[in-house]
């Protein structure tokens, strides 16, 4: 068994548009010191004319999106000893994708070449050790967007948000392949109040000590 696989502790964190991942992510790599992995957002060539027209541009953002993560991830495992990766690639398709299918923007064919392109890509890389949900409602979310100011994501609609909301709420309910932990993002506001900010940095240290755990347990049973 290879010692450094094992080492290695990969955190997600996943949650709809404006939930506060980037947030979270740079929070923990200031106070904790992990290794960050962010979303390649700007670099999408694809998302302002999606956000415009959803139908025209969705099966390409989301090509864009899938190939950009994989990328990323799959270089991620020398970089440091607990990676936090902000959104992960089960969202492309359990949510995004599979939205934009739903709602009709990406007809069957497509669909099914998306999910073939996810499937084979998805064999190469490992589970996250954890997955954190930061959870929020369709009007927080609406705020911190409007706050956050992107231009392209004025016009993102608030059914658009709860469909998303809907879906992330299913998927995560039934994701088994990592440890879980759910972070309210409705009531616990880590960018403003430091109260607030040490409950979830308080919650995370416990849940990575207990994933350290398992990984040390896993360690200790795959060596005799
Ligand atoms: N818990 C929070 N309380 C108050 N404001 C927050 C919180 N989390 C994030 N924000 C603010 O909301 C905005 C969006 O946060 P952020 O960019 O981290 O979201 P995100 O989940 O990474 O979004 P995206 O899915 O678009 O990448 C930012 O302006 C941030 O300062
Ligand atoms: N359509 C679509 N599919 C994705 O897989 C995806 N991942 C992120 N995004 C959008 C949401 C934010 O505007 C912005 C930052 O997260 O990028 C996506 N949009």
């Amino acid at each position: 068994m290879d010692r450094r696989e094992i080492s290695i502790m990969i955190i997600g964190i996943c949650g709809n548009i404006g939930a506060g991942k980037s947030s979270l992510t740079s929070l923990l790599e200031r106070v904790q010191g992990f290794t960050p992995v962010y979303e390649a957002v700007d670099e999408n060539p694809f998302l302002k004319d999606f956000y415009s027209d959803m139908k025209r541009w969705a099966f390409h953002s989301q090509l864009f999106f899938l190939i950009k993560r994989f990328d990323f991830l799959k270089r991620v495992e020398d970089e440091g000893k607990i990676i936090i990766q902000d959104r992960t690639i089960y969202e492309d398709v359990e949510i995004f994708a599979k939205n934009l299918h739903l709602m009709g923007y990406i007809d069957e064919r497509d669909w099914r070449l998306y999910r073939d392109t996810f499937y084979t890509l998805s064999d190469h890389l490992k589970a996250p050790t954890g997955m954190i949900y930061i959870k929020c409602s369709v009007p927080t979310l609406i705020e911190r967007i409007k706050m956050r100011g992107r231009g392209y994501e004025s016009n993102i609609e608030p059914e658009y948000l709860q469909r998303l909301n809907s879906l992330y709420d299913t998927w995560f309910e039934s994701y088994t392949a990592s440890e879980k932990l759910v972070i309210n993002g409705d009531t616990h506001d880590f960018i403003a109040s430091k109260k607030d900010q040490q409950i979830v940095l308080k919650d995370i240290s416990d849940f990575v000590k207990k994933l350290s755990a398992g990984v040390q347990s896993s360690l200790f049973n795959g060596e005799p």
